[in-house]
């Protein structure tokens, strides 16, 4: 199992960015966590984020969630898709489970919100979430999870059971110095908003959603 400070087993590039730069308690509604904060330079604005549960072991099957930034979700309630009601469910989990949760600054799949919001008006008009983003010119899913990965080994975790409907998160692990155990569903109940949006995510994108 590597401890804290142990060489990190991934190429330079990942491995800059999976720096350990500060560490605080915050005191949440779901309880106090250790956030860490992750970056390969020192004044970045956007770092990966741990919210830690203090009493997590990492010698056990530590329950993680890695969440990818949607600020229009996560932060304003936007009811467009899923992921502000996946972030509560998995901080109520991690709290309960003494789990993990990884805050990914992968806002829109990793096209940033300008590109998102542009993506949104094309879904307004008409296209799937894939088809706005390959109209854009950019791909369907530009996210990559080494760093997740190096997270989690800077905080001494081997295994892991992953909070997630999406198999390619799972299949990221692949290979890699994590064991992933269980996958655990983090499903949310459709409305009428986000309908459309998780019938392309389960349908085109392979979700488990049931
Ligand atoms: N480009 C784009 N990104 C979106 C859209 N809707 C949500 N997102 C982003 O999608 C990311 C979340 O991905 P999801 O597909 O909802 O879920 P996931 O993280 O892949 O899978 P789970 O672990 O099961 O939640 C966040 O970064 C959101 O900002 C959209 O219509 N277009
Ligand atoms: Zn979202």
């Amino acid at each position: 199992m590597p401890e804290h400070g142990d060489p990190i087993l991934l190429p330079p590039a990942e491995l800059a960015d999976a720096t350990r730069r500060a560490e605080a308690l915050i005191p949440t509604p779901y309880g106090t966590f250790r956030m860490l904060a992750y970056a390969g330079d020192a004044e970045d604005y956007t770092p990966h984020l741990a919210l830690v549960h203090p009493d997590m072991d990492p010698s056990g099957e530590v329950i993680v969630r890695l969440h990818s930034e949607c600020i229009t979700g996560d932060l304003f309630g936007s009811k467009r898709c899923d992921c502000g009601e996946q972030l509560d469910r998995a901080m109520k989990v991690a709290a309960a489970g003494r789990g993990i949760v990884v805050y990914l600054r992968q806002e829109g799949r990793g096209i940033g919100i300008i590109n998102k919001l542009k993506a949104y008006q094309l879904q307004d008009q008409g296209m799937d979430t894939i088809e706005a983003n390959l109209h854009l010119g950019l791909e369907v899913d530009a996210r990559h999870y080494g760093i997740a990965q190096g997270i989690l080994q800077d905080l001494g975790i081997g295994k892991i059971q992953l909070l997630t409907n999406n198999p390619l998160k799972v299949d990221s692990f692949d290979d890699g110095p994590i064991e992933v155990v269980r996958r655990l569903p983090i499903i949310v109940d459709p409305g009428k908003e986000n309908l459309q949006y998780l019938r392309t995510k389960a349908l085109d994108m392979g979700h488990w959603l049931g």
